[in-house]
């Protein structure tokens, strides 16, 4: 496919940002990729590698690494932001205070929701952001492992945004033979389905952990999707976005790849680990943990049942062993598969 040249800023050089960097690369865009971290500017300037997060892959000519982010953006109107939704305000703050004359089209590419706040990534952009600097914002999302995408493995991803021709200039940027992008215009649930599947993924590796097996991954990830469903349906998805590639297809990548960071998490947790310890060994970011804390707050706001979370969150937060919080998840009270979804989905048509 021929691509019009374009110039992006990756702000992130971790397993994402760098994945995202090739495929841009390429594209034939001319790829900026600022990363924090002078050394591995450094590396990857002179050795065409990142050796910490995609160790396996050379990274291709068209990506140069910048630790100035006021030289990364420099005439630049299409910032990828590809750092772990903790750092998401400072990077922001940081944007702000440049003082940029360019207008950015930021397309966000993490999948967390905030604690307290309980925004959601492009609500967070909006926020920090001030009109005379933001264009538009872009959420791109879907089943892609960094690891298989830096391989150039057949990749699906969705995009969505309030303003859907940006969204197709985006997915115009990112498409290519092995990295295919459609458009969806409900950001909510896109980003809903991203952030809380990492809370299933957690669990899932939980459980396998815990030596449980196929039907209890099946289960949860079943009835993960369900509580997932109802609660973004409250807050005004589309339902039909959970049965697509940001909810039950990264669902799936996340609940069953070694390559994930929450799973493997999980399972070390199902293995006696505390959650101290298995933040210190990761390395790498764990957004399941920080979203079970928002997602747990959200399910009090909105009034909706969230029994898989509620459990992890006593797990991760409350000091429940894992199999005692399995035990007390199959312990409750008899209900009906569909009731909780129909009710949501009626709440909403009543609304529309
Ligand atoms: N990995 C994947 O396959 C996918 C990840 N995502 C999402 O992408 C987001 C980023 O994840 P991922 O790339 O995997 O994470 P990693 O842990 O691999 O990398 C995070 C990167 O962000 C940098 N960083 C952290 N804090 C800051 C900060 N305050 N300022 C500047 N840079 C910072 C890190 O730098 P340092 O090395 O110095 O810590 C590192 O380069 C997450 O929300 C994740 O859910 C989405 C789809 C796929
Ligand atoms: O979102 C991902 C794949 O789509 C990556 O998941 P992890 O953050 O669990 O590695």
């Amino acid at each position: 496919m021929q691509q019009t040249q374009k110039k992006v800023a990756v702000l992130g050089a971790g397993s994402w940002g760098t994945a995202l960097a090739m495929v841009l690369a390429d594209n034939n865009h001319e790829v900026r990729l600022w990363s924090h971290n002078p050394a591995q500017v450094d590396e990857i300037n002179r050795e065409r590698k990142n050796h910490k997060y995609l160790p396996n892959v050379d990274l291709p000519e068209g990506i140069k690494a910048y630790a100035s982010l006021s030289d990364s953006l420099k005439d630049i109107n299409i910032v990828v932001l590809a750092v772990p939704t903790k750092a998401i305000r400072e990077v922001l703050s940081q944007i702000r205070e440049l003082n940029p004359n360019n207008q950015f089209k930021i397309v966000h590419v993490s999948k967390g929701i905030e604690p307290d706040s309980l925004l959601r990534i492009s609500e967070m952009i909006k926020e920090e952001m001030p009109k005379n600097m933001l264009y538009e914002v872009v959420v791109l999302s879907g089943p892609s492992h960094a690891e298989e995408v830096s391989l150039r493995h057949p990749t699906t991803v969705s995009v969505s945004s309030e303003n859907m021709k940006v969204a197709e200039e985006i997915q115009d940027l990112f498409i290519n033979q092995h990295f295919r992008v459609y458009t969806n215009p409900d950001v909510i649930g896109v980003e809903i389905g991203g952030a809380l599947k990492n809370i299933i993924a957690l669990a899932a590796g939980i459980t396998d952990g815990l030596g449980y097996g196929d039907n209890a991954k099946a289960a949860l990830m079943t009835r993960g999707l369900a509580e997932i469903a109802r609660l973004g349906t409250k807050m005004g998805a589309n339902p039909l976005t959970f049965s697509g590639l940001t909810g039950i297809g990264d669902l799936i990548v996340t609940c069953t790849s070694v390559h994930s960071r929450n799973w493997r998490a999980g399972n070390l947790l199902g293995k006696g680990q505390s959650l101290d310890q298995v933040l210190d060994n990761m390395g790498m970011v764990v957004e399941g943990v920080r979203t079970t804390k928002a997602a747990h707050q959200l399910a009090q706001k909105y009034e909706v049942k969230m029994p898989i979370t509620n459990a992890l969150y006593d797990v991760l937060f409350n000091e429940v062993q894992p199999k005692d919080a399995v035990d007390r998840l199959m312990a409750r009270g008899k209900t009906n598969e569909m009731e909780d979804l129909a009710i949501a989905l009626g709440e909403r048509n009543n609304e529309g």
